[in-house]
């Protein structure tokens, strides 16, 4: 495998795949204006333009709550979008990885969900997340659809970099602690990306083809997270920051959120034997970097 075929420019997954890449393995990166998911004319003709041998899929229109006031920009990009990378894909027969989330399910099982539990997602966001596995399935046998899930980094927005912001002007902040699920480093997504290109490249087996689940091992809630990122901040010199643990009602967000969305990595581990870091190793490894010694 040599060249890997990246879609989105400046996102935190495309950036940590860029960063990943071991020497010899070229990440080509597509993105706005040139290269728009919205656009079937160029989907098809960047994909056909460059030589790869894999796709990442890793774009998409990721504002969970601005969905809701535009859920058909949201569709465009995460649903036909997505239809069209796999079109291509196929009429190239390169595998495709595309990412997925967790926000497809509705959260009220109470147990971490299995890739073949029923998906009913609670908001726009995640319709669209949805209808992109359908277009993918519909389109590409010669896929691997990763369902990944509260995904932080060095770089771009999110939520490890929006609690260390506010704390720098405040003492407490207050954070839901009654949605849980599984925060994710897209640095460890990005080497999980290259193992399983690898392996799709090289084996042809369907066991490796289908839906998955992927996150940091381990669970949380949106206030345990923010308590790690305090803390791992405090080792680095930052002062004190107090989580004080709410409730969903009491944080109103356009979108609603599901309350458990933790997802069962058991598939992966068994078909790639692979398996993320635990999620406090990383979120400690990101504040680390994030804060300056
Ligand atoms: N972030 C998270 O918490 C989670 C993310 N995921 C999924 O993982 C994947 C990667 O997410 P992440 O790296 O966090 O995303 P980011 O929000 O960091 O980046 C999104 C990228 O998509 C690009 N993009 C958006 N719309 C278009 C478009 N119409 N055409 C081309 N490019 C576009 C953006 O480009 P531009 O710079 O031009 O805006 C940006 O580079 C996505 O599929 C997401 O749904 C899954 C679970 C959790
Ligand atoms: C900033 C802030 C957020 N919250 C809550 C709101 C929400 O329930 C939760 C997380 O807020 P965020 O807006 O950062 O996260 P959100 O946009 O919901 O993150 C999601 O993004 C998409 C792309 C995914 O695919 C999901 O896996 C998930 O990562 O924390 C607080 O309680 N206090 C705060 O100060
Ligand atoms: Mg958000």
């Amino acid at each position: 495998m040599k060249r890997i075929a990246v879609t989105g420019l400046t996102g935190q997954v495309v950036s940590s795949l860029i960063e990943r890449a071991p020497r010899g393995v070229e990440m080509l990166a597509l993105g706005r204006p040139s290269f728009d998911l919205s656009s079937r004319d160029m989907v098809l003709a960047s994909l056909r333009s460059v030589r790869c041998d894999a796709i990442i899929n890793a774009a998409a229109y990721t504002q969970v709550d601005k969905a809701e006031s535009e859920p058909d920009v949201a569709m465009r990009v995460n649903g036909a979008g997505a239809g069209f990378v796999a079109e291509t894909a196929a009429e190239l027969k390169v595998p495709l990885l595309h990412l997925s989330t967790d926000y497809v399910f509705d959260g009220t099982l109470d147990r971490p969900y299995r890739e073949d539990d029923e998906p009913s997602p609670t908001g726009a966001y995640g319709r669209s997340k949805l209808e992109g596995e359908r277009q993918i399935a519909a389109r590409c046998e010669n896929c691997a659809v990763l369902r990944t899930a509260w995904v932080y980094s060095p770089f771009g927005t999110n939520f490890v970099k929006t609690m260390l912001r506010l704390g720098e002007t405040r003492e407490e902040i207050g954070v839901v602690a009654d949605q849980i699920g599984n925060p994710t480093s897209a640095l460890d997504i990005a080497d999980a990306l290259l193992a399983i290109a690898e392996r799709l490249v090289d084996d042809s087996d369907p066991r490796l083809r289908g839906v998955f689940h992927m996150t940091g091992q381990g669970e949380a809630s949106w206030a345990d997270m923010a308590d790690a990122i305090f803390s791992a901040a405090e080792t680095k010199g930052r002062k004190p920051v107090r989580v004080k643990r709410i409730a969903t009602a009491d944080y109103p967000t356009p979108a609603r959120r599901p309350a458990n969305s933790r997802l069962d990595n058991a598939k992966l581990e068994a078909s790639y034997g692979v398996a993320l870091p635990k999620w406090r190793d990383s979120v400690n490894a990101c504040v680390d970097r994030l804060i300056p010694n």
